[in-house]
């Protein structure tokens, strides 16, 4: 399935472990788009609108939910969310959807996400596919990690940029993915036992599988 991809990551260690794990593949570009969906959305919308592609995908590190997205695995979005898009009241959250100013879910396309699970499955690499949320602020306690659960309970991951490169690609009408792979278990803060090696290693193995399956 050659088409024109964009890949976009937030920083450039992660722009680095997808080039090595793509290779020669020339049909994949990949851009850093900044730390955040605020900066990652501008900036891939910029691409877009200079470039046509065929699939925009959202990759790099992520914290994962405890017993659900290991350190080490990886995580495949079937939903991305911005999971503080809202309003705050003294009974719960509510979403942007029950403030009536649209829609803080993106769903990815059964066809585009099926091949890359089914290659994912087929591999050594331990995965899961399910919601990713897309925070400003990396979760740092327990009460937060249980909050956006409770709110989100098919979440596995959660990352910064997911739902401001999927923004863009709607924007454009262009298929979206978001493949991350699990640095830190989302909670206690504790920067000191993040993988981050270990991730962006994982994150060029999952990239060579991207260029084989795209
Ligand atoms: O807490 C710190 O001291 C700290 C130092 C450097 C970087 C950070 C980040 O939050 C990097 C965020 C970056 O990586 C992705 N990421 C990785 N793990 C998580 C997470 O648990 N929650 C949210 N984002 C995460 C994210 O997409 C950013 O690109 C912190």
């Amino acid at each position: 399935m050659a088409q024109h991809i964009l890949v976009v990551t937030a920083v450039s260690a992660e722009q680095e472990a997808v080039l090595h794990g793509l290779g020669s593949a020339s049909h994949i570009d990949v851009i850093v788009g900044g730390v955040g969906s605020f900066s990652t959305a501008v900036k891939t919308t910029r691409k877009l609108s200079e470039q046509s592609y065929d699939l925009v995908i959202s990759a790099g590190i992520a914290g994962g939910f405890a017993d659900r997205a290991p350190v080490g695995s990886v995580a495949v979005a079937n939903r991305i969310i911005a999971a503080e898009l809202g309003a705050e009241s003294e009974a719960s959250f509510l979403p942007i959807e029950e403030l009536g100013f649209g829609s803080s879910v993106i769903s990815m396309q059964d066809r585009i996400l099926a091949p890359i699970i089914r290659k994912l499955h087929d591999s050594e690499l331990v995965s899961q596919v399910g919601s990713i949320l897309s925070v400003s602020t990396t979760t740092g306690t327990t009460n937060t990690a249980t909050t956006l659960l409770q709110r989100y309970p098919d979440a596995i991951a959660e990352a910064m940029e997911g739902f401001g490169v999927a923004m863009a690609a709607h924007e454009f009408s262009i298929p979206v993915l978001e493949i991350r792979t699990i640095s830190n278990v989302i909670g206690p803060r504790d920067r000191e036992s993040w993988k981050i090696v270990e991730a962006l290693n994982m994150l060029t193995s999952v990239s060579k599988l991207l260029a084989e399956v795209y």
